[in-house]
Protein backbone atom coordinates (compact mmCIF):
# COMPACT_ATOMS: atom_id res chain seq x y z
CA UNK A 1 0.00 0.00 0.00
CA UNK A 2 1.01 3.80 -1.00
CA UNK A 3 3.20 5.86 1.83
CA UNK A 4 2.78 8.93 0.05
CA UNK A 5 -0.14 11.41 -0.15
CA UNK A 6 -1.74 11.19 -3.59
CA UNK A 7 -0.85 15.09 -4.14
CA UNK A 8 -1.11 14.78 -7.97
CA UNK A 9 -4.97 13.19 -7.57
CA UNK A 10 -6.01 15.53 -4.87
CA UNK A 11 -4.65 18.43 -6.55
CA UNK A 12 -5.37 18.00 -10.34
CA UNK A 13 -7.16 20.72 -10.85
CA UNK A 14 -4.28 23.42 -9.78
CA UNK A 15 -1.75 21.25 -11.42
CA UNK A 16 -3.79 21.32 -14.97
CA UNK A 17 -4.37 24.87 -14.06
CA UNK A 18 -0.80 26.24 -13.83
CA UNK A 19 -0.02 27.10 -16.96
CA UNK A 20 3.49 27.26 -17.75
CA UNK A 21 4.64 30.75 -17.57
CA UNK A 22 3.63 30.53 -13.73
CA UNK A 23 5.72 27.75 -13.62
CA UNK A 24 8.64 29.38 -15.38
CA UNK A 25 7.79 32.70 -12.88
CA UNK A 26 8.41 30.75 -9.73
CA UNK A 27 10.85 32.37 -7.57
CA UNK A 28 12.41 29.16 -6.20
CA UNK A 29 15.01 28.87 -8.54
CA UNK A 30 16.59 32.35 -7.88
CA UNK A 31 19.94 31.40 -5.62
CA UNK A 32 19.75 32.17 -1.94
CA UNK A 33 22.77 32.95 -0.20
CA UNK A 34 23.47 30.08 2.53
CA UNK A 35 23.46 31.73 6.28
CA UNK A 36 24.70 30.16 9.37
CA UNK A 37 22.39 32.25 11.91
CA UNK A 38 23.76 33.13 15.40
CA UNK A 39 24.93 30.35 17.84
CA UNK A 40 24.13 30.53 21.29
CA UNK A 41 25.83 27.89 23.44
CA UNK A 42 23.68 27.64 26.94
CA UNK A 43 26.50 26.28 28.73
CA UNK A 44 27.79 29.90 29.38
CA UNK A 45 24.89 30.06 31.39
CA UNK A 46 26.81 28.33 33.81
CA UNK A 47 29.39 29.59 33.49
CA UNK A 48 29.80 33.35 35.99
CA UNK A 49 27.56 36.60 35.81
CA UNK A 50 29.89 38.10 33.20
CA UNK A 51 29.18 34.96 30.59
CA UNK A 52 25.78 34.41 31.57
CA UNK A 53 24.68 38.15 30.71
CA UNK A 54 26.66 37.67 27.63
CA UNK A 55 24.88 34.43 26.50
CA UNK A 56 21.47 36.32 27.79
CA UNK A 57 22.23 39.21 25.67
CA UNK A 58 23.06 37.61 22.52
CA UNK A 59 19.86 35.93 22.78
CA UNK A 60 17.81 39.08 22.83
CA UNK A 61 19.92 40.28 20.29
CA UNK A 62 19.17 37.33 17.46
CA UNK A 63 15.29 37.46 18.53
CA UNK A 64 15.34 41.53 18.02
CA UNK A 65 17.51 41.56 14.67
CA UNK A 66 16.73 37.94 13.26
CA UNK A 67 13.87 36.08 15.19
CA UNK A 68 15.88 33.05 14.83
CA UNK A 69 18.91 31.63 16.34
CA UNK A 70 20.51 28.20 17.22
CA UNK A 71 21.81 26.54 20.42
CA UNK A 72 23.72 24.25 21.62
CA UNK A 73 24.42 22.43 25.02
CA UNK A 74 20.83 22.49 25.12
CA UNK A 75 20.03 19.68 27.69
CA UNK A 76 18.55 17.64 25.03
CA UNK A 77 20.33 14.68 24.80
CA UNK A 78 20.96 13.64 21.24
CA UNK A 79 19.92 9.69 21.89
CA UNK A 80 16.43 11.55 22.64
CA UNK A 81 16.07 13.39 19.34
CA UNK A 82 17.65 10.47 17.70
CA UNK A 83 14.81 8.55 19.13
CA UNK A 84 12.47 10.83 18.25
CA UNK A 85 13.65 11.11 14.62
CA UNK A 86 13.37 7.12 14.13
CA UNK A 87 9.80 6.78 15.81
CA UNK A 88 8.99 9.66 13.13
CA UNK A 89 10.17 7.92 10.20
CA UNK A 90 8.69 5.08 11.38
CA UNK A 91 4.77 6.63 11.41
CA UNK A 92 4.65 8.20 7.84
CA UNK A 93 6.06 4.84 6.46
CA UNK A 94 2.68 3.71 7.43
CA UNK A 95 0.60 3.72 4.23
CA UNK A 96 -1.41 6.46 3.66
CA UNK A 97 -4.82 4.88 4.13
CA UNK A 98 -3.90 3.85 7.92
CA UNK A 99 -2.47 7.55 8.29
CA UNK A 100 -5.94 9.10 7.26
CA UNK A 101 -7.91 6.46 9.40
CA UNK A 102 -10.41 8.65 11.64
CA UNK A 103 -8.78 7.53 14.55
CA UNK A 104 -5.35 6.91 13.55
CA UNK A 105 -3.12 6.69 16.47
CA UNK A 106 -6.38 7.69 18.80
CA UNK A 107 -5.47 11.37 18.09
CA UNK A 108 -8.10 14.05 17.20
CA UNK A 109 -9.39 14.49 14.00
CA UNK A 110 -7.18 16.32 11.77
CA UNK A 111 -3.85 15.88 13.60
CA UNK A 112 -2.33 14.37 10.43
CA UNK A 113 -1.86 16.25 7.72
CA UNK A 114 -0.84 17.02 4.04
CA UNK A 115 -0.93 19.55 1.67
CA UNK A 116 -3.30 22.50 1.81
CA UNK A 117 -7.09 21.49 1.42
CA UNK A 118 -7.03 25.78 0.95
CA UNK A 119 -4.59 25.47 -1.89
CA UNK A 120 -5.53 27.32 -5.05
CA UNK A 121 -2.44 27.36 -7.04
CA UNK A 122 1.23 25.83 -6.69
CA UNK A 123 2.42 28.62 -4.59
CA UNK A 124 0.27 27.61 -1.52
CA UNK A 125 0.01 24.05 -1.65
CA UNK A 126 2.89 22.75 0.74
CA UNK A 127 4.46 19.19 -0.77
CA UNK A 128 4.67 17.58 3.01
CA UNK A 129 3.01 15.70 5.64
CA UNK A 130 2.42 16.73 9.17
CA UNK A 131 1.70 15.28 12.42
CA UNK A 132 0.23 17.57 14.42
CA UNK A 133 -0.25 16.50 18.41
CA UNK A 134 -1.83 18.73 20.71
CA UNK A 135 0.05 17.88 23.67
CA UNK A 136 -2.84 17.68 25.63
CA UNK A 137 -4.32 14.48 23.48
CA UNK A 138 -1.03 13.00 24.13
CA UNK A 139 -2.66 10.60 27.27
CA UNK A 140 -4.84 9.20 25.14
CA UNK A 141 -2.62 8.63 22.85
CA UNK A 142 -1.66 4.98 21.66
CA UNK A 143 1.49 3.92 22.33
CA UNK A 144 2.28 2.51 18.57
CA UNK A 145 5.68 0.91 19.22
CA UNK A 146 7.57 3.73 21.25
CA UNK A 147 6.21 6.72 19.40
CA UNK A 148 4.10 8.23 22.51
CA UNK A 149 6.37 7.63 25.07
CA UNK A 150 9.09 9.20 22.97
CA UNK A 151 7.12 12.16 22.45
CA UNK A 152 5.98 12.17 26.10
CA UNK A 153 9.89 11.95 26.92
CA UNK A 154 11.04 15.09 24.49
CA UNK A 155 8.20 17.35 24.90
CA UNK A 156 8.83 17.08 28.96
CA UNK A 157 12.41 18.33 28.21
CA UNK A 158 11.41 20.81 25.53
CA UNK A 159 8.71 21.99 27.68
CA UNK A 160 11.79 22.85 30.23
CA UNK A 161 13.77 24.21 27.84
CA UNK A 162 11.17 26.81 26.44
CA UNK A 163 10.20 28.14 29.28
CA UNK A 164 13.60 28.68 30.38
CA UNK A 165 14.26 30.42 26.86
CA UNK A 166 10.99 32.38 27.20
CA UNK A 167 12.15 33.55 31.04
CA UNK A 168 15.64 34.74 29.83
CA UNK A 169 13.86 36.50 26.81
CA UNK A 170 11.09 38.34 28.88
CA UNK A 171 13.32 38.98 31.90
CA UNK A 172 15.20 41.70 29.37
CA UNK A 173 11.95 43.23 29.04
CA UNK A 174 10.69 43.68 32.68
CA UNK A 175 8.11 41.00 32.17
CA UNK A 176 7.61 39.12 35.78
CA UNK A 177 9.49 35.58 35.71
CA UNK A 178 6.39 33.66 36.54
CA UNK A 179 4.43 35.00 33.69
CA UNK A 180 5.29 31.56 31.34
CA UNK A 181 4.71 29.42 34.53
CA UNK A 182 1.75 31.32 34.82
CA UNK A 183 -0.08 30.81 31.45
CA UNK A 184 1.74 28.00 29.53
CA UNK A 185 1.78 24.49 30.58
CA UNK A 186 3.13 21.33 29.36
CA UNK A 187 -0.46 20.44 27.63
CA UNK A 188 -0.82 23.76 26.19
CA UNK A 189 2.00 23.53 23.42
CA UNK A 190 2.23 21.14 20.69
CA UNK A 191 4.55 19.01 18.62
CA UNK A 192 4.09 18.71 15.27
CA UNK A 193 6.02 16.05 13.04
CA UNK A 194 6.91 16.89 9.59
CA UNK A 195 7.87 15.38 6.71
CA UNK A 196 8.39 16.70 3.24
CA UNK A 197 8.51 13.57 0.77
CA UNK A 198 10.78 13.76 -2.39
CA UNK A 199 8.98 16.49 -4.64
CA UNK A 200 8.81 16.15 -8.54
CA UNK A 201 8.57 19.55 -9.50
CA UNK A 202 10.63 21.36 -6.78
CA UNK A 203 11.22 24.71 -8.83
CA UNK A 204 7.18 25.10 -8.78
CA UNK A 205 6.20 24.68 -5.16
CA UNK A 206 7.68 24.72 -1.63
CA UNK A 207 7.34 21.84 1.05
CA UNK A 208 5.78 24.59 3.40
CA UNK A 209 4.51 27.65 2.29
CA UNK A 210 6.20 31.24 3.94
CA UNK A 211 4.48 31.40 7.79
CA UNK A 212 5.18 33.06 11.00
CA UNK A 213 4.31 30.72 14.19
CA UNK A 214 1.54 30.88 16.21
CA UNK A 215 3.14 30.66 19.06
CA UNK A 216 5.55 32.42 21.79
CA UNK A 217 8.50 30.21 20.49
CA UNK A 218 9.32 26.98 18.67
CA UNK A 219 12.35 24.89 19.01
CA UNK A 220 12.67 22.74 15.56
CA UNK A 221 15.11 19.86 15.25
CA UNK A 222 15.94 18.81 11.41
CA UNK A 223 18.14 16.72 9.33
CA UNK A 224 20.63 17.74 7.60
CA UNK A 225 18.90 17.62 4.17
CA UNK A 226 18.28 21.26 4.28
CA UNK A 227 16.15 23.43 2.69
CA UNK A 228 14.71 25.87 5.64
CA UNK A 229 15.15 29.61 4.00
CA UNK A 230 13.91 32.81 6.32
CA UNK A 231 13.35 36.14 5.78
CA UNK A 232 15.84 38.77 6.51
CA UNK A 233 15.67 42.29 7.40
CA UNK A 234 16.24 43.40 3.98
CA UNK A 235 13.29 41.07 2.55
CA UNK A 236 15.27 38.37 0.65
CA UNK A 237 15.31 34.66 1.54
CA UNK A 238 17.84 33.51 2.88
CA UNK A 239 18.73 29.20 3.49
CA UNK A 240 19.56 28.25 6.79
CA UNK A 241 23.02 25.94 6.83
CA UNK A 242 21.43 22.63 8.84
CA UNK A 243 23.92 22.14 11.97
CA UNK A 244 23.85 18.88 13.07
CA UNK A 245 24.25 19.77 17.29
CA UNK A 246 22.11 22.35 17.28
CA UNK A 247 18.52 23.12 17.80
CA UNK A 248 16.90 26.07 16.10
CA UNK A 249 14.74 28.62 18.10
CA UNK A 250 12.27 30.74 16.15
CA UNK A 251 10.13 33.74 17.80
CA UNK A 252 6.55 33.30 16.90
CA UNK A 253 3.78 35.67 16.86
CA UNK A 254 2.90 35.79 20.57
CA UNK A 255 6.25 36.95 21.86
CA UNK A 256 6.19 39.35 18.94
CA UNK A 257 2.88 40.77 20.37
CA UNK A 258 4.08 40.49 23.82
CA UNK A 259 7.71 42.57 23.64
CA UNK A 260 5.84 45.14 21.55
CA UNK A 261 7.35 44.60 18.65
CA UNK A 262 10.76 44.26 20.16
CA UNK A 263 11.11 40.60 19.19
CA UNK A 264 10.71 39.70 15.90
CA UNK A 265 8.33 36.77 14.20
CA UNK A 266 10.19 36.15 11.17
CA UNK A 267 8.63 34.56 8.15
CA UNK A 268 10.04 30.99 6.82
CA UNK A 269 9.45 28.62 4.58
CA UNK A 270 10.78 25.33 3.14
CA UNK A 271 11.96 24.37 -0.84
CA UNK A 272 11.09 21.47 -1.89
CA UNK A 273 13.59 18.59 -2.80
CA UNK A 274 13.13 16.79 -5.56
CA UNK A 275 16.30 13.84 -4.62
CA UNK A 276 15.54 13.06 -0.73
CA UNK A 277 13.01 12.99 1.69
CA UNK A 278 13.75 15.41 4.84
CA UNK A 279 12.46 15.24 8.59
CA UNK A 280 11.82 18.21 10.95
CA UNK A 281 10.02 18.71 14.32
CA UNK A 282 8.52 21.34 15.60
CA UNK A 283 7.19 22.18 19.55
CA UNK A 284 5.31 25.15 19.48
CA UNK A 285 5.23 26.76 23.04
CA UNK A 286 1.78 27.86 23.39
CA UNK A 287 0.06 29.38 26.23
CA UNK A 288 -3.44 28.12 27.45
CA UNK A 289 -6.31 29.33 25.42
CA UNK A 290 -7.90 31.80 27.54
CA UNK A 291 -4.29 33.70 28.08
CA UNK A 292 -4.50 37.57 27.00
CA UNK A 293 -1.47 38.43 25.37
CA UNK A 294 -0.92 42.11 26.46
CA UNK A 295 2.24 44.22 24.90
CA UNK A 296 4.86 44.80 27.91
CA UNK A 297 4.99 48.15 27.07
CA UNK A 298 3.31 51.63 26.22
CA UNK A 299 1.47 52.62 23.41
CA UNK A 300 1.08 49.54 22.49
CA UNK A 301 1.43 48.13 18.79
CA UNK A 302 -1.30 45.83 19.28
CA UNK A 303 -4.83 44.90 21.00
CA UNK A 304 -4.54 43.16 23.69
CA UNK A 305 -6.18 39.26 22.10
CA UNK A 306 -6.87 35.83 23.98
CA UNK A 307 -5.16 32.79 22.51
CA UNK A 308 -8.39 31.22 21.54
CA UNK A 309 -8.96 34.74 19.72
CA UNK A 310 -5.98 34.81 17.99
CA UNK A 311 -6.52 30.76 16.53
CA UNK A 312 -9.98 31.19 15.62
CA UNK A 313 -9.23 34.98 13.72
CA UNK A 314 -6.35 32.92 11.89
CA UNK A 315 -9.07 29.88 10.99
CA UNK A 316 -11.58 32.31 9.86
CA UNK A 317 -8.81 34.26 7.72
CA UNK A 318 -7.42 30.73 6.02
CA UNK A 319 -10.35 29.61 4.68
CA UNK A 320 -11.60 33.27 3.52
CA UNK A 321 -8.42 33.92 1.71
CA UNK A 322 -5.91 31.41 1.93
CA UNK A 323 -4.02 33.60 3.88
CA UNK A 324 -3.23 33.16 7.77
CA UNK A 325 -2.86 37.20 8.25
CA UNK A 326 -1.76 36.72 11.38
CA UNK A 327 -0.68 39.92 13.78
CA UNK A 328 -1.22 42.81 11.25
CA UNK A 329 -5.29 41.94 12.30
CA UNK A 330 -4.35 43.32 15.59
CA UNK A 331 -2.63 46.13 15.09
CA UNK A 332 -3.77 49.49 16.58
O1 LIG B 1 10.70 21.93 8.59
C1 LIG B 1 11.15 23.01 8.94
O2 LIG B 1 12.37 23.24 8.94
C2 LIG B 1 10.24 24.13 9.36
C3 LIG B 1 8.91 23.65 9.83
C4 LIG B 1 8.03 24.79 10.23
O3 LIG B 1 8.28 25.92 9.96
C5 LIG B 1 6.79 24.52 10.99
O4 LIG B 1 6.43 23.33 11.20
O5 LIG B 1 6.14 25.50 11.41
FE1 LIG C 1 7.16 27.33 11.14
Amino acid sequence: MAVEPPFFEKYKAIFQSSDRDEKQKFPMVEVFEELELPLIDLSHLNLGPFERQKCIQQMVQAASEWGFFSIVNHGIPQELLDRLKYEQVKVFQQPFEKKTEKNFLNLSAHSYRWGNPLATSLRNLSWSEALHISLKDISKMDEYNKLRSTIEEYAAKANILAQRLAEYLAKHLGIKPSYFQENCSPSSSSLRMNRYPPCPYPSMMFGIIPHTDTDFLTILSQDLVGGLQLMNRNGRWVSVKPNPNALLITIGDLFQALSNGIYKSIAHRVVAKQEVERYSAAYFYCPTNETVIESCSKPSLYRNFSFKEYREQIERDLKATGDKVGLTRFLL
